[in-house]
């Protein structure tokens, strides 16, 4: 179980993490979300000790992670792939990591298994692919067995197959009962794997519910029509308590009223449809909607 408690982080008059307060629980994927700058990597650098908080706690399994003797067997993280002496053989990088954490050498072949490096265990790291990287740095994390799991945009990079095998990895380990918190900046990367999201913005946390709940929230239902009289169309319908929102391709989006209702009232006025759709927002427009705000005080903010 991770735990933050009123986390600040400020960098000058930056705040990069903002009193976030949250709870992510084993058994799940919690998927970490928020736009470029958002405060992601801050949080999980404070969960892993390498960035000190200006205030407030992060704690893992109850205790900060550097009062835990031997990290490694309560928490693993893959924070930056690149981050590997690129002389070394993934073998060598993992046993030199298993020994200063005071783990058996028969780790390092069960986790290279685990990650499908068993074939290019004895090659140097530097001729490895962006892939076979990331591979590595699960490897790394998962050389404890420990019970918590932290990873900075594993996706990054990865091919499709990459992704999908990404995936499986996640809803295994959560499943053994381990708790995985998993940052991304694209809803379309958690929304195949995480059970549930944290999202924050400017350092703020935004929203902590199960996916189930954000796609309900999220699935409002919208109405594309086509029609050769959009004027008179738009008219009737903003009469009928109807929102109606041009799109670029001459269509209109209607919200507000279902598409029964439409027709209904362009055969009264017999206005002709050449179109009448119905769709539904998709998990990555709700998050951008969501976020909106966040993205363009960082873009403001940027220049
Ligand atoms: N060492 C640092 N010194 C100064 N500012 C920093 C430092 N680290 C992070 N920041 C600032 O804190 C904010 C949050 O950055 P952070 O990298 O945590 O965001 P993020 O959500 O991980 O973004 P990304 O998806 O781009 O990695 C940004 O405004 C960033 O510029």
């Amino acid at each position: 179980m991770i735990e933050l408690r009123s986390l600040t982080r400020r960098y000058g008059r930056t705040t990069a993490v903002d009193d976030l307060t949250l709870t992510v629980r084993p058994g799940h994927v919690t998927g970490f979300l928020g736009p470029n700058g958002a405060g992601k990597s801050t949080t999980l650098r404070m969960l892993l000790g390498l960035t000190a908080p200006t205030s407030g706690t992060a704690t893992i399994g109850g205790v900060r992670f550097r009062d835990l003797p031997r990290g490694l067997r309560h928490a693993g993280a893959l924070l930056d792939a690149g981050d590997v002496h690129g002389g070394r053989s993934a073998r060598a990088h993992l046993a030199a990591l298993a020994r200063s954490n005071g783990m058996g050498r028969h780790r390092v072949d069960e986790v290279l298994g685990q990650v499908g490096l068993d074939d290019a265990a004895d090659r140097r790291v530097g001729r490895f692919s962006l892939g076979m990287r990331q591979r590595l740095g699960i490897a790394a994390a998962l050389l404890g067995d420990p019970p918590v799991l932290l990873f900075d945009e594993p996706f990054n990079g990865l091919d499709p197959e990459g992704v999908r095998w990404l995936r499986e990895v996640f809803r295994r380990l959560a499943a053994e009962g381990r708790t995985l918190f998993v940052s991304s900046h694209l809803m379309g990367e958690m929304e195949h794997c995480a059970d549930h999201l944290v999202v924050i913005g400017r350092g703020r946390l935004i929203a902590d519910e199960s996916l189930a709940g954000f796609a309900a929230r999220a699935g409002r239902a919208e109405v594309v029509v086509r029609t050769p009289e959009p004027a008179s169309l738009t008219t009737a319908l903003t009469a009928a308590g109807a929102t109606v929102r041009p799109d670029p391709d001459g269509a209109l989006a209607v919200l507000g009223v279902t598409a029964e209702r439409i027709g209904d009232l362009a055969l009264g006025l017999r206005i002709p449809l050449h179109q009448l759709t119905t769709r539904t927002a998709s998990l990555e427009e709700a998050f951008m909607e969501l976020t909106a705000a966040d993205v363009e005080y960082a873009t403001r903010e940027s220049r």
